[in-house]
C-alpha cells in the first residue's frame, strides 16, 4: 500500500511537533506540505524535514499531493479550514478545540454529515493514552461497580499572559470535559465554573487557578482543577470512584521513587512529554484509518459537545451559577 500523504497546517508548537512525528515515527505516513502564514516558520520547518512550503492554508488542503490533513492551526481557524476539508473530501485530525463556539461546531458537525461519512478525528489525544486506556477499561469491565463520579487535576507549568480566563476553559478544561463524556459515557447537561483568589503569579485580571463541577445525564458527576501557572511542571490525574473501589492514574510519570524518606519521581515539563506515546498511538491510528478515508476516534460529534460545554462553562465563569449546557439532540442532526 502507498503511504498516506500528510498536509500540516499551522507549524507552532503541535503542528511542529506533529510534523516531526508524521515524518519520521509513523508507519504508513509521509509528509508533504506544510502551511503556515507564518512563512518563516513554515520554510525552517520545511527545510529541516525536507517538506514542502505552501504560503496559504487553503491551498494545501486543496493540493492534489495531500491525502489528509492535521489541523494544527489556531482554534479560531479551524471551523474554515475544516470546511475546506469536507469540500474536498480529505480526512482530518483537527486540534482540539473544534472551532471557537457550539453554533460554528455544529455547522461542521451537519456539513460532515452531509458529505456521508466520518472525516473529522478531533484531537482528543488523552483517549488514546496507556493509563486513560486502562483506566476506561477497568471502568468498563464493571470490577469495580458502577462508577459514580471522577476527581481530576490538570495543571501546566506556565502558560503564556495571553492565555486569558475563557481560554483556560475553552482550551485546558476541554481535554477534562472530552475525558468525562468518555470514561462515564453520556453527555454533560451543566456544568459550574469557580475561581478561587487567583495566584499572585497569574497576569492581571486572569482567574487561574479554576475549578468546575459537570454534571451528566446519567446522574454521575465529574470535577476538575485547572491551573495553567503551577509553576512546577505538568500534572494530569484522573481518579475514578466507583461503587466498590477507586482507581488514579496520572502519578506514575517518569520514575517514580521511594528513598531517604521521600518519595514522588520526575515531573514532565509539558503536554509534549507527557502525552507523547498518546500523540504516537493517536496518529499512527488516525493515518491508518485515514488510509482507508475515514476517522479511528473522538469525532466531529465529540468535538461539538465539548465546545457546547466549555461555551456554557464560560458562562458560568462570568456568573458564578451553573448553567444548563445547550445541546442539539444528536439523533436529529445525525439521524
Ligand atoms: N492536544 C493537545 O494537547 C494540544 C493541542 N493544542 C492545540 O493545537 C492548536 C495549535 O496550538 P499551538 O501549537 O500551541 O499554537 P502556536 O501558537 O504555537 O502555533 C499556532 C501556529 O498557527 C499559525 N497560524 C496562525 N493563524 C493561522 C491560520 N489562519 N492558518 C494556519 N496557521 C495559522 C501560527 O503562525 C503558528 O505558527 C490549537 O488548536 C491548540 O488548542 C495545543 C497544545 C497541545
Ligand atoms: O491542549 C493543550 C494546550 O492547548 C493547553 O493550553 C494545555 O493546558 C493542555 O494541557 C494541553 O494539553
Amino acid at each position: 500500500m502507498t503511504d498516506l500523504r500528510v498536509g500540516i497546517v499551522g507549524v507552532g508548537v503541535m503542528g511542529a511537533d506533529h510534523a516531526e512525528r508524521v515524518a519520521r515515527r509513523t508507519a504508513g505516513a509521509r509528509l508533504v506540505a506544510v502551511a503556515d502564514p507564518d512563512f518563516a516558520r513554515a520554510e525552517a520547518l520545511g527545510k529541516s524535514l525536507d517538506v514542502r512550503v505552501v504560503e496559504d492554508p487553503l491551498d494545501l488542503i486543496a493540493a492534489d499531493d495531500v491525502d489528509a490533513v492535521i489541523l494544527a492551526s489556531p482554534g479560531f481557524a479551524h471551523a474554515e479550514q475544516l470546511l475546506v476539508c469536507l469540500e474536498h473530501r480529505k480526512p482530518v485530525l483537527c486540534e482540539k478545540p473544534l472551532t471557537m463556539d457550539a453554533a460554528s461546531s455544529l455547522q461542521v458537525v451537519e456539513a460532515e454529515h452531509k458529505v456521508g461519512r466520518p472525516l473529522i478525528q478531533v484531537g482528543f489525544m488523552r483517549r488514546f493514552d496507556p493509563e486513560y486506556a486502562a483506566l476506561k477499561e477497568l471502568l468498563d469491565s464493571g470490577e469495580l461497580g458502577r462508577t459514580v463520579m471522577l476527581h481530576n487535576v490538570h495543571r501546566n507549568k506556565s502558560a503564556p499572559v495571553t492565555f486569558r480566563s475563557e481560554m483556560i476553559v475553552r482550551d485546558s478544561m476541554v481535554h477534562e470535559v472530552d475525558i468525562a463524556r468518555w470514561l462515564l459515557g453520556d453527555e454533560i447537561t451543566r456544568i459550574t465554573v469557580h475561581a478561587p483568589k487567583p495566584s499572585g503569579l497569574v497576569g492581571d485580571g486572569v482567574l487561574d487557578p479554576q475549578l468546575a463541577l459537570f454534571e451528566l445525564a446519567n446522574g454521575t458527576m465529574a470535577d476538575v482543577e485547572v491551573f495553567v501557572n503551577f509553576q512546577v511542571g505538568y500534572e494530569v490525574r484522573c481518579e475514578a470512584v466507583a461503587e466498590r473501589g477507586s482507581a488514579t492514574i496520572g502519578l506514575g510519570s517518569g520514575v517514580f521513587t521511594r528513598a531517604g524518606g521521600q518519595w514522588g519521581g520526575a515531573m514532565p515539563s509539558d503536554f509534549r512529554v507527557r502525552f507523547e506515546r498518546a500523540y504516537d498511538i493517536e496518529v499512527q491510528r488516525w493515518v491508518e484509518a485515514a488510509a482507508r478515508g475515514g476517522i479511528d476516534g473522538p469525532s466531529a460529534w465529540d468535538g461539538y459537545a465539548a465546545v457546547a460545554v466549555c461555551e456554557a462553562g464560560i458562562e458560568s465563569l462570568t456568573s458564578g451559577r451553573p448553567v444548563d449546557v445547550d445541546l442539539a439532540d444528536r439523533r436529529k442532526v445525525l439521524g
